[in-house]
């Protein structure tokens, strides 16, 4: 296989199993996707409702809701003041991400999701309060930062405290609870849309998922790999023991140690990561993250309601396209957990690409059949729309499985300890503009390219399965601080990662070859026999 690099465990083994203690604390830190996801379902339905309109944006209002008629269906949904307003939260989470790296690298991961729930929690009571378009904008700034924190963080921790072999797993809950914020928003929405000011109910009730995630990352321990990057070593070894459910964790501490010196090292993880020996993980940091929004998943998500109109659905669009594509989506996540450490990253995601190009093309093809580039559709029979119906189905099935959760997980462990943090504020940053150039220009794109927006999509989705398939080395089955080993082995990056680690990770007992390191580790073998 073109980038298939190395075997699945790598020949490392650490004993421990996946003890309930680690499975709810993962469940619980994962909660912070619950706002992210909370947030992308509600602002969409929320800047349709005419109520809310009126109130904050009279123009589009009146463009809107007073005159919905326009020559061309495609056209017709068309309004940048709106969409600045949905999508400037996301600029908000970029350069929140930047700040979250430096605090969850400094004082641990779980104070960077207490400071995203706490953030977000704000934002979300200023929103149902607000009384002018100022108030909206500060509330929407202060959810972003919210997202930023959270984003950045959760996945580190769930990477991190989860046993190398169910790591995939215990990562994508993250993605799968970003689902059932998404769903729980669309149908909240639905009901709001119904009741006198309904919208300050659906913006207010952010409130929930972030007191859940406040409460959570109260109670959240540290990882073992934060507490030692801080110098906590016997904290994290009595943590280690716990969350692994084992006395001996020896072969893992050491490594963690060993991991946690180097980086020590470094004192400036943003020149670090630059450094040739990173490239590969950049690059996957940086593109990961744009391709899972180029997919156009997006355009499903935040327009749903406004496509299944179009095809059809009448006033119970908002109403279907949430059971049908948000239950979907969440269902199909769940395949990607039983999957993802059997089966592999790789594995994934070339069958979710693949499955999401075909159902582009058909996509494409059936609504230029029918709506031609006028976008009327004259008499559209129920058959055909369900058709559409069950292929976009199919695609955020495709979607749900690959490139959702693993634009998480594969970007959360692929850095060495000392760059991992930044690394991960590099995927939110891209993941964060991409979205929102995507939700900007959307409205835009469908008027110009109007079925042709499906190919556009279908063009990226051929790209990026391309490139897994000859880039990306599989990580499953590979202990986190044991990752550098899978570029020096990998037929193209093995170039830019040469196989002259100066610390090879290895277990103990062993020779030591750095008095520094030599000196840390004597510390952890004397503090060792003192508990004994
Ligand atoms: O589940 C769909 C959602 O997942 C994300 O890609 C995040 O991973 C969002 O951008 C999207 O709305």
């Amino acid at each position: 296989m073109a980038g298939g690099g190395i075997g699945p465990s790598n020949g490392k083994e650490y004993p421990g199993k996946l003890t309930t203690k680690v499975l709810i604390t993962c469940i619980v830190a994962a909660c912070g996707g619950l706002i992210f996801g909370y947030d992308i379902g509600i602002s969409g339905g929320v800047t349709s409702m005419p109520k809310f309109l009126e109130k904050f944006f009279p123009d589009v209002y009146a463009k809107e809701v007073l005159h919905t008629v326009s020559t061309n269906q495609y056209c017709k949904f068309n309004s940048s003041k709106l969409t600045l307003f949905t999508s400037s939260l996301y600029l908000a989470a970029l350069v929140a991400s930047w700040f979250a790296s430096t605090i969850t690298r400094r004082m641990g991961r779980r104070l960077s999701m207490l400071f995203g729930g706490v953030l977000f929690c704000f934002g979300a009571i200023i929103n149902g309060l607000a009384q002018n378009v100022a108030m909206l904008i500060i509330g929407r700034v202060l959810l972003g930062c919210g997202i930023g924190f959270a984003n950045q963080s959760v996945p580190v921790y769930l990477s991190e405290m989860a046993p190398f072999k169910s790591r995939g797993a215990l990562n994508i809950m993250f993605q799968m609870s970003i689902t059932i914020g998404i769903l729980a928003a669309n149908l909240i929405n639905y009901f709001t849309a119904k009741i006198k000011d309904g919208w300050r109910y659906s913006l207010g009730g952010a409130v929930v998922p972030a007191l859940i995630f406040i409460v959570g990352s109260l109670f959240l321990p540290d990882t073992p790999n934060s507490l030692i990057e801080r110098g906590n070593k016997e904290e994290a070894k009595r943590r280690l023991q716990i969350i692994r459910g084992i006395e001996n964790v020896d072969v893992e501490f050491y490594d963690l140690v060993e991991a946690s010196e180097r980086s020590k090292e470094v004192k400036h993880p943003w020149s670090n990561i630059r450094k040739r020996r990173n490239r590969p993980q950049l690059t996957f940091a940086m593109l990961i993250p744009a391709f899972q929004q180029l997919t156009g998943m997006n355009v499903i998500m935040f327009y749903a309601p406004v496509l299944f109109k179009t095809i059809g659905f009448g006033d119970t669009a908002s109403l279907m396209s949430a059971v049908i594509t948000g239950g979907v989506n969440f269902v199909a996540t769940f395949v990607s957990i039983l999957a993802v450490d059997r089966v592999g990253r790789r594995v994934l995601f070339i069958e979710g690409g693949l499955q999401m190009l075909v159902c582009q093309i058909i996509i494409a093809i059936s609504i230029a059949l029918k709506f031609g580039t006028s976008g009327n559709p004259g008499e559209l029979p129920v058959w055909y729309a369900s058709f559409v119906v069950f292929f976009i189905c199919v695609y955020v099935a495709g979607f749900a499985w690959s490139w959702g959760p693993l634009g998480w997980l594969v970007p959360s462990e692929i850095f060495p300890l000392e760059v991992r943090s930044a690394g991960q504020a590099v995927n939110v940053s891209v993941n964060m503009i991409f979205t929102f150039f995507i939700a900007e220009i959307f409205t835009e794109m469908l008027c110009v390219f109007k079925f042709g927006l499906f190919i556009f999509f279908a063009v990226f989705v051929f790209i990026m399965t391309l490139f897994i398939y000859h880039f990306l080395p599989e990580t499953k089955g590979i202990p986190i601080d044991e990752m550098s080993k899978i570029w020096s082995k990998h037929w193209y990056w093995q170039k830019y990662v040469p196989n002259d680690d100066p610390f090879p990770p290895q277990s103990p007992p062993r020779k030591l070859h750095s008095p520094v390191k030599e000196h840390n580790i004597q510390m952890v073998v004397n503090m060792d026999e003192k508990e004994a």
